[in-house]
């Protein structure tokens, strides 16, 4: 297996975000969930992703498991890396994305490299360096409350630089617009002066395809599912990578009892979770309770196997911005976080034990907790539920078949958790 692409990506439900954008752009895509071992039998593919769960530890251990993946990586013949990082920039200034961009800039050879956490699809936009959330910029958004990554500065130039040791520079919309040669000569300028990282601009998708262009001249990018995008349609347009025609898989149906897990306390699942009461049983975790020990998650579990074999269930930890911080303030943010995910992948297990095969998670540091207590090595890619979330088939597990749906915190319509349901048959 030669790849055409690599990439890292700093949580699970990016990984499989980012997996889906490639395979609906005809690339051949599998994800695995950390670097893969000898033994895992992957398929023929043209692109893989591997995904950590680093968006939100200490930004050393991120820099070495981001190392050792793209290592394995380039020993799987990718010329080009992407780094994977979250379309809203999720980060603190302490880091994560400039260490580890600057480790695998060190690593590639790259002087300089291409940022952009552009994902129009989502409406994700970045316009002089500012990032854009629908109509909003970052700082104004839903995303100023993260429990764990609260972001107050739209301005990427600026956060980046706070993170990375390189100078970090722009090439605005006025220079793509102009063309892949004006990206180029812009970033001949910005290398010359030292600067070893770029944000560049992109509004449409037409603008990643160009970013896309110039960004395989390079051995490493980094970027949210826009520039994935780009990437994948260049290289297919390239002649570099043959567009499977077959697309996502499907196989056989999976059946059986089904649930939902929600940690994200994201705007967006608060309604997805308020709208499922309409259609599946819904029970609220005590986000208190969970910190005080396990009878919380035993809770959950007990009420699962009264209503189990009824229908789809939903349990949530989720709580509103107010609440989060007065829990942070009682328990510290990372204590709190790190409880409620161990009690979600606790639930998760308990799940499978009894029986269900198809399960939909929401969080992308939730989602990361359960994929890792369940022990599934990777994903193939199905059906798209919603833009950014695709059906995920688990590879390389011992008991029987398994449907997922990894929802990133932000994404999907307002009647999600029915809509991914409907999709995992
Ligand atoms: N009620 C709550 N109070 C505080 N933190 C919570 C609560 N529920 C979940 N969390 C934590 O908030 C974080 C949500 O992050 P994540 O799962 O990545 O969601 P998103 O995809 O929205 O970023 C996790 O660490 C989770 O354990
Ligand atoms: O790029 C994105 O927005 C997503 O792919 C992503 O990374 C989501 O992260 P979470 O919101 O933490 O799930």
């Amino acid at each position: 297996m030669k790849l055409s692409l690599g990439c890292i990506a700093d949580d699970y439900t990016g990984a499989s975000d980012l997996a889906n954008t490639l395979t609906r752009q005809g690339l051949r895509t599998v994800q695995t969930i950390g670097v893969p071992s000898d033994d895992l039998a992957l398929p023929e593919v043209d692109a893989v992703v591997v995904s950590l769960k680093s968006r939100s530890i200490e930004a050393g251990v991120a820099v070495d498991r981001s190392r050792a993946a793209e290592k394995w990586l380039r020993g799987r013949g990718a010329g080009h890396v992407l780094f994977k990082i979250c379309s809203t920039f999720d980060s603190t200034n302490a880091g994560n994305i400039g260490p580890v961009l600057d480790a695998l800039r060190a690593d590639s050879g790259d002087a300089i490299v291409l940022v952009t956490p552009a994902f129009p699809e989502t409406g994700r936009t970045v316009y002089q360096g500012n990032l854009f959330v629908g109509s909003v910029p970052l700082n104004e958004s839903p995303l100023k409350d993260h429990p764990l990554n609260p972001m107050h500065d739209s301005n990427l130039v600026r956060v980046l630089a706070r993170q990375s040791r390189t100078q970090v520079g722009l090439v605005d919309l006025a220079t793509l617009t102009r063309g892949a040669e004006a990206v180029r000569g812009r970033l001949a300028d910005l290398a010359g002066k030292g600067i070893g990282a770029a944000i560049i601009d992109a509004v449409f998708d037409r603008d990643l395809e160009t970013i896309g262009v110039v960004a395989l001249d390079h051995r490493l990018s980094v970027g949210a599912s826009g520039i994935g995008l780009g990437l994948a349609r260049a290289l297919v347009a390239s002649g570099k990578v043959k567009a499977a025609s077959a697309g996502a898989i499907s196989g056989a149906a999976v059946g059986g009892p089904a649930a939902c897990l929600a940690g994200s306390c994201s705007q967006a699942t608060l309604t997805q979770i308020a709208n499922a009461e309409k259609t599946m049983a819904v029970l609220h975790l005590d986000p208190e309770q969970i910190i005080a020990g396990p009878a919380e998650a035993r809770r959950a579990l007990a009420w699962v196997s009264d209503r189990i074999s009824s229908g789809p269930i939903l349990i949530a930890s989720s709580s509103t911005p107010d609440q989060v911080t007065a829990l942070q303030s009682r328990h510290g943010r990372d204590a709190a976080g790190h409880a409620i995910e161990q009690a979600m992948a606790d639930i998760a297990e308990g799940l499978v034990r009894i029986g269900v095969r198809r399960l939909v998670v929401a969080g992308g540091e939730t989602s990361g907790a359960v994929i890792d207590r369940l022990r599934i090595p990777g994903f193939l890619v199905g059906e798209e539920i919603a833009a950014g979330v695709p059906v995920l088939r688990a590879v390389g597990v011992k008991d029987g078949e398994m449907l997922l749906a990894l929802k990133s915190g932000n994404f999907g319509g307002t009647e999600f958790f029915s809509d991914a349901l409907r999709l995992m048959r």
